[in-house]
């Protein structure tokens, strides 16, 4: 599946929505205490009560290595990958290395985990990124403008009369889109960034942390981040999803939750394109 083909599809079809998969233990509804494979379970749960609703899936790669449970990562991605075949799932696991290692990286996340994207940190330049980028139908989402409180301490730098996030930007746009498949993260708490990395490339596709448990700005989020109306975005939410419920009805909630969104998203659309 090419990633980017298949988020399109979603986008005509009227969702710009992403589930988080990042499961906290101490969270999950009691049932789940005594249950050996409670993350792949829950997970299992929430990736059918929510497909209907969503472009992808986002699990976490921390979230699954903090327990050790790199094998319900995997045992995840196949469920959801065999039983919704046209939802691309996105390995968010922020990887970036020199090129030997980094393409090492590539091949964890699309050969061993068979994710269909990969979240990379350019922090240390081109030829950490271009390892990722060579797998032509696989999709690359570089940081750009990050959603947390300390985003700007480096990202909102000015370098030759420009912010490092624009430099990110163009280069992303410019010369590392090669084969058609990055995107970039771009934070819904930051509005004005967005506007501008918006105005630099014009057509990438945005994953866009930060609604929900973030406080981030929805409306602001659709104005400033689409390519058109209904296109350009990936706009996730995990713990406000997640977690909707710690009851027996956790499945339902997070459905809820998910079918809120996506219809909040287009119904600013609608005012704004009516
Ligand atoms: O790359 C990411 O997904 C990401 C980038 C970013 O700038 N901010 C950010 O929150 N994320 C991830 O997006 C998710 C946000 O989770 P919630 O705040 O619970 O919706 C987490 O998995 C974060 O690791």
């Amino acid at each position: 599946m090419n990633f980017n083909d298949a988020i399109r599809h979603h986008w005509q079809s009227g969702t710009q929505v992403c589930v988080g998969l990042d499961p906290f233990l101490d969270r999950f509804p009691p049932a789940f205490s005594s249950q050996t494979n409670a993350i792949f379970e829950f997970n299992k749960a929430i990736i059918d009560a929510t497909a209907k609703y969503v472009c992808c899936f986002k699990p976490q790669f921390a979230h699954y290595a903090a327990e050790a449970a790199e094998s319900q990562l995997k045992q995840t991605i196949a469920y959801a990958k065999s039983n919704y075949p046209n939802i691309p799932v996105i390995l968010d696991s922020k990887r970036g290395d020199i090129g030997s290692t980094a393409s090492m990286y590539a091949r964890e996340a699309f050969e061993h985990y068979l994710a269909d994207a990969v979240t990379v940190n350019p922090y240390m330049g081109s030829d950490t990124v271009l390892p990722f980028a060579k797998f032509q139908d696989k999709g690359v989402i570089v940081l750009c403008r990050t959603s947390n409180p300390s985003a700007a301490e480096f990202q909102n730098q000015t370098i030759e009369g420009e912010p490092l996030y624009i430099h990110v930007a163009r280069k992303a746009q410019q010369l590392w889109n090669e084969h058609g498949n990055i995107s970039l993260v771009v934070g819904a708490t930051a509005a004005e960034e967005m506007a501008k990395i918006r105005s630099v490339a014009p057509d990438l596709p945005f994953l866009v942390p930060g609604i929900g448990a973030q406080g981030g700005d929805l409306t602001a989020t659709v104005e400033n981040g689409q390519t058109s109306p209904g296109s350009g975005l990936i706009i996730n939410s995990s713990r406000q999803v997640l977690y909707a419920s710690q009851g027996e009805d956790f499945a339902q909630a997070a459905a809820k939750e998910t079918k809120k969104l996506r219809d909040d998203i287009n119904a600013i659309n609608d005012h704004h394109h009516p």
